[in-house]
C-alpha cells in the first residue's frame, strides 16, 4: 500500500519501474516504502502443501528405503519427490527473504490464493482479483497479466523473477555480472514489445518499412547480440586466466550451495582472506571470484565462490549465470555447503544437487563432492545424518582442521597427486626444483652423506619430469 505520491511506472519497460541498476535499490525514491503482500498456505495438517503435510510425505520417502537415494541425490525418484514438495511454505518464506533483501522494503500480508491457469487468459477469479489489493508478490506472471493487474489496482506488481532481477542488479558488481543481469531482463523488455489489444505500435513508420514495435524488436535483437559478444569476449578472457592457473597446476576447490548458506563466509575461514566479504543478503556474491588456501601440507589450492542456487529459478536468469558456473565444472573438487539450521535444508539440497546435475558436470566431479555442514554454532551437539558430511562453523571457525584434511585427501585423490618422500643429493639441482615444481613439505638433511630426505605433495606428470631429469 503506497505512504505519500506512488509514481506508478508507465511500464513500457517493467526494469524501469525497478529503478536504475546499480545506485540505489529502492525503485521509487525515499518518498515512497513499498508494501508487498503474498500468499501463506492455510497451514492445516490435512493440505497437502503445508510443511506437516510434506515433512511426513519425506518421513515417509525415508522409512521407504529411499534415504540412500536422497543422500547421493542421483535418486530421480527421491529428487523428483523433493522438488515435487517445493510448495507453498517454503516458497512463501522465501519469497518473504527476498523482499527483505531489498532496502526499504518490507512485507505487510501474506496470503494464498487459488489460481487459474497461468497460461490461460484470467489468473484470478473476479472476487480474489477484488479481494487482492495493493502491490503483491506474486510466483510468475506472464507480462500480459501483469500489466492487466497494474491496471486494475493501479499499483506495481512483481513476481519473483522480477524481484529476483532486481536483487541481482543491485548487487552485480563486476562488468560480467552487469552484462549477464542484462541478458536475463531481454526477454521481459521483448515481451513488452508487441502491439496491444487495439493493435497499436503495428503501424509502419513512414517510408521505413518497419513498424514501432518491429523496430523495437529489432534494438532489441541488436542489444542481446551485443551484450553476448561482450559475454564472450570476457569468457575467453577468463578461460586464458583458467588455463594458465592449470599450467601452474593449483588445484580448484569450488564452493557451492544454495543461497546464504556461508559459502563466503567459509572461504574467508579457509583462507584468511580479509578481501572476502560475507554478507546476512540473498544473492550477495553473483561472480565467481578466486582465493588462495593452504592445506595442511603446505599444498596451495585456489577456492572459487560461486553464486547460490535458488529454487525454480526462471530459465533465462540461469541461462544468463551458467557461464559463470563453467568454473565450476572446470574444477576439481566441488565443497557442497549446506546451512543446516534452515528449516527446508533437505528441500535446498535436493534443489541444488538438481541444479548441478543440470549443469552437466563430469561424473567423477558430482561422485566425489564434499558435503559440508554449517552454522552448526547454532544447533548445540549437532552431528550430521549423513556419515560422510564434515560439520563446521565457518563463523566461528569450528571443524576447519577436519575439514581441511578431508580436503587434502580429496584433492590428492582427484588431482593424482601423492605424498613421496625422495632422496636428493644436496649438491645438483634437485632441491631447487622439488621447490618450484611441486610442494615441499619437510626436508631432512643427511649431512654426512651429502643428501636429503624431501616429503612431497606432487602431481604424477611431475614426478615424471622428475625421474626424467634425475634419474635414480
Ligand atoms: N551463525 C553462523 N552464521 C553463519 C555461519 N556461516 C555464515 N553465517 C552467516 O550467514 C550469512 C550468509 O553468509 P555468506 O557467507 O554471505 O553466505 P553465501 O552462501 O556466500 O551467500 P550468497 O553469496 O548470498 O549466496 C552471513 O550473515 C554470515 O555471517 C556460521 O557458521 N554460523
Ligand atoms: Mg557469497
Amino acid at each position: 500500500t503506497p505512504q505519500g505520491s506512488p509514481r506508478t511506472p508507465t511500464a513500457r519497460d517493467p526494469s524501469a519501474a525497478l529503478g536504475s541498476p546499480r545506485r540505489v535499490c529502492d525503485p521509487w525514491g525515499s518518498t515512497w516504502t513499498p508494501k508487498v503482500r503474498f500468499g501463506t498456505p492455510p497451514g492445516q495438517p490435512s493440505d497437502p502443501h503445508s510443511r506437516e503435510a510434506w515433512q511426513e510425505t519425506w518421513a515417509r520417502a525415508g522409512q521407504a528405503g529411499l534415504d540412500g537415494a536422497r543422500d547421493r541425490a542421483h535418486g530421480d525418484v527421491s529428487l523428483t519427490l523433493a522438488l515435487c514438495l517445493l510448495k507453498a511454505e517454503w516458497q512463501v518464506a522465501e519469497a518473504e527473504a527476498l523482499v527483505h533483501t531489498l532496502d526499504g522494503w518490507s512485507v505487510v500480508e501474506r496470503m494464498v490464493v487459488p489460481t487459474k491457469t497461468p497460461d490461460g487468459k484470467l489468473i484470478f477469479g473476479k472476487g480474489t482479483l477484488e479481494h487482492l489489493t495493493g502491490g503483491s508478490l506474486l510466483p510468475s506472471l506472464p507480462e500480459r497479466n501483469r500489466k492487466e493487474l497494474e491496471g486494475s489496482w493501479g499499483v506495481p506488481v512483481f513476481d519473483r523473477f522480477t524481484v529476483v532481477l532486481h536483487i541481482f542488479r543491485c548487487n552485480a558488481r563486476t562488468k560480467e555480472a552487469r552484462l549477464q543481469v542484462a541478458l536475463a531482463e531481454l526477454p521481459l523488455l521483448s515481451s513488452t514489445a508487441r502491439p496491444d489489444a487495439q493493435g497499436r505500435g503495428s503501424r509502419y513508420i513512414m517510408g521505413s518499412g518497419e513498424s514501432f514495435v518491429q523496430v523495437q524488436q529489432r534494438l532489441l535483437k541488436e542489444k542481446e547480440m551485443k551484450i553476448r559478444k561482450a559475454l564472450e569476449r570476457l569468457r575467453q578472457k577468463r578461460q586464458l586466466l583458467g588455463r594458465q592457473r592449470r599450467r601452474q597446476e593449483f588445484p580448484v576447490i569450488a564452493v557451492v550451495g544454495y543461497t546464504n548458506c556461508g559459502k563466503t563466509t567459509l572461504i574467508k575461514a579457509l583462507t584468511g582472506d580479509d578481501a572476502v566479504q560475507p554478507r546476512d543478503r540473498l544473492f550477495a556474491t553473483l561472480d565467481v571470484t578466486a582465493h588462495a588456501g593452504w592445506l595442511p601440507s603446505r599444498m596451495a589450492v585456489i577456492y572459487m565462490d560461486t553464486i547460490g542456487f535458488l529454487s525454480q529459478l526462471p530459465h533465462s536468469l540461469i541461462e544468463s549465470f551458467s557461464a559463470t558456473l563453467e568454473d565450476v565444472a572446470h574444477s576439481d573438487l566441488i565443497i557442497h555447503v549446506r546451512d543446516v539450521t534452515h528449516p527446508e535444508t533437505e528441500l535446498q539440497k535436493a534443489s541444488v544437487l538438481s541444479s548441478l546435475h543440470g549443469l552437466r558436470l563430469p561424473t567423477p566431479l558430482l561422485d566425489s563432492m564434499l558435503e559440508v555442514h554449517n552454522k552448526t554454532d547454532l544447533v548445540p551437539g549437532y552431528s550430521p545424518a549423513e556419515p560422510q558430511a564434515v560439520a563446521v562453523s565457518a563463523l566461528r571457525g569450528l571443524g576447519l582442521p577436519e575439514l581441511k584434511a578431508r580436503l587434502e585427501d580429496a584433492v590428492l585423490r582427484a588431482t593424482g597427486r601423492q605424498v613421496l618422500t625422495l632422496r636428493v643429493r644436496l649438491a645438483g639441482a634437485q632441491l631447487s626444483w622439488l621447490h618450484q615444481e611441486a610442494t615441499v613439505q619437510a626436508v631432512d638433511v643427511i649431512p654426512e652423506a651429502g643428501v636429503a630426505d624431501v616429503t612431497v605433495v606432487i602431481s604424477k606428470s611431475a614426478y615424471g619430469k622428475f625421474r626424467k631429469l634425475f634419474p635414480a
